[in-house]
């Protein structure tokens, strides 16, 4: 796991003129690296960082793409927009999320709207949602005390995708998952995300507008989650202009977005926008937390020490009730396995960006139209930041652990503008999971069970994640 160093200083010329090019990957003629980016994403540019270090060029057919692996170039990357901006119109992504956050790769609307929607997604905002997450992971641990006795076999990343998508929809819409199945269900967003993916490695997919099975299937899928959505807008629409209210309870997401005014203008969002954020949310925010926590408890069954020290963390502090909203933080270590799950199967693995102009990059020339994929999977293992960076250590997030570490080594969230709106999101809800769930049960990984990392746009494992689910007799979280 040792990367070649010594390409991590930046050359101080501001045009890529007189700096060389970044080592190059050993590609096929014409195609480069696009067998070995099909086959394993991660598993490419793992090598190609180990054999030329921080930055490496690949070719992918015509398009050239450069791979980022330290923290020191990947901050430089993230947080300098005007050099390096978001995919273009060509971002399969678009297809599926339209213009939202996380694809708009026009800077003034993202900002325009980002700044509209910053309100939503504050610690303090989050916060009003507990209830709501707690009520779907109170049914979660219901379902599956009604499904599974102690010691049966469960695909706990099945699990975490279920809970997670209820955890969303009823965030957002104030329903759960149920009522939005025909629209939003876990198949649907599994046949788009990986359509899309295909698409973003692939230069040589078929034209979307070609009648091809998938393209026809993919088609099918997004008018159901498009049907759906635009059928939940106007109703809301319609009743706020009725005047009729939604009924008790603090305001859902989608209350929020349809509510939410530019400061300037004082314009609210189209239709259209509200559509792309709220299957950007969807998107975004669901797939995300449930594979970190699957990777959690993967993790803490091969570790028998941080199983037992959460375990304790967690019957102290809850004893036999649910967490509330004040017990998370008298629960810190149950928060440094997500951190350090995070470290090791980082979900969002990597953050494409699009050259805006010619530059210099760790003293490398790169070229405008470009793309650079930072890699946080790497980034997370990198020798100079980590120590023995493969091993599962949840200290590494205490206060103690964290001090002096490069403040973009870990990155799971990403960093500069763009750094993840959900992410209090995100760590609230996998806290209380995590608690919850630790609580009830402890996930033994059945070791016939193959566990393989699969980069898609997210890093899933690729067979699911199969463990014995023990009900905590012994503890006093007791059933
Ligand atoms: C463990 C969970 C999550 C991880 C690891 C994660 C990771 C990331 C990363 C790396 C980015 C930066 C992308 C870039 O710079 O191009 C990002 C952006 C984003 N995330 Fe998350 N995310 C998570 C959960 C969520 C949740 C729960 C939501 C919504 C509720 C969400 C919504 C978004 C949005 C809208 C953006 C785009 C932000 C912008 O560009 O303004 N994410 N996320």
């Amino acid at each position: 796991m040792t990367a070649t160093r010594g390409t991590a200083t930046t050359a101080p010329s501001p045009s890529g003129a007189a700096a060389p090019s970044a080592p190059e990957a050993r590609g096929l003629p014409v195609l480069g690296s696009v067998l070995d980016f099909r086959k394993d994403i991660l598993d490419a540019m793992h090598q190609g960082w180990r054999d030329h270090g921080d930055l490496v060029r690949y070719r992918l057919g015509p398009v050239v793409v450069h791979g980022v692996s330290s923290p020191e170039l990947a901050g430089e990357v993230l947080t300098d927009s005007a050099t390096y901006g978001k995919l273009g119109p060509d971002n399969p992504l678009r297809l599926i999320l339209g213009e939202g956050l996380l694809t708009s790769d026009d800077h003034e609307s993202w900002m325009r709207n980002r700044r509209m929607m910053q309100p939503i997604y504050t610690k303090q905002a989050i916060a009003r949602m507990f209830d709501s997450m707690s009520e779907s992971t109170a049914n979660q641990v219901a379902h599956m005390a009604a499904t599974y006795r102690s010691g049966d076999v469960v695909d706990v990343h099945e699990e975490m995708m279920r809970v997670t998508l209820d955890i969303v929809s009823r965030c957002m819409f104030s329903t759960d998952v149920e009522q939005t199945r025909d629209g939003i269900s876990p198949e649907a967003v599994d046949v788009a995300i990986n359509y899309a993916f295909d698409r973003l490695q692939n230069p040589f997919s078929p034209p979307t507008q070609w009648p091809t099975p998938r393209n026809r299937r993919f088609q099918e899928v997004m008018k159901g989650i498009d049907e759906m959505t635009y059928g939940i807008i106007a109703e809301r629409r319609k009743a706020a202009a009725d005047g009729v209210s939604r009924g008790e309870g603090p305001p859902d997401l989608l209350d929020m977005m349809l509510d939410v005014r530019d400061a300037d203008t004082g314009e609210g969002m189209s239709d259209r926008e509200v559509r792309d954020e709220v299957i950007t949310t969807f998107g975004a925010g669901h797939e995300t937390t449930a594979i970190t926590l699957t990777w959690a408890f993967y993790l803490l069954s091969g570790n028998r020490q941080a199983m037992r020290r959460v375990q304790d963390e967690v019957d102290e502090v809850l004893g036999d009730r649910m967490p509330t909203m004040e017990d998370l933080a008298a629960m810190p270590y149950a928060l440094q396995v997500f951190e350090e799950a995070l470290r090791l199967y980082p979900s969002a693995p990597i953050v494409p960006r699009l050259v805006l102009k010619d530059t210099v990059l760790g003293g490398h020339s790169v070229p405008a139209g470009s793309r650079l994929l930072v890699n946080l999977y790497n980034i997370h293992r990198h020798e100079r930041h980590w120590t023995e960076p493969e091993r599962f250590d949840p200290d590494r997030f205490s206060p103690e652990g964290k001090k002096g570490r490069h403040r973009f080594a870990h990155m799971p969230f990403g960093a500069g503008p763009h750094l993840c709106i959900g992410k209090h999101f995100a760590l609230m809800e996998a806290h209380l999971l995590l608690a919850a769930l630790v609580r009830r049960y402890e996930f033994r990984h059945v070791p016939a069970h193959r566990v393989v990392n699969q980069a898609s746009i997210t890093l899933r494992p690729r067979y699911g994640m199969s463990m014995t689910a023990h009900a905590r007799t012994g503890a006093r979280g007791a059933p």
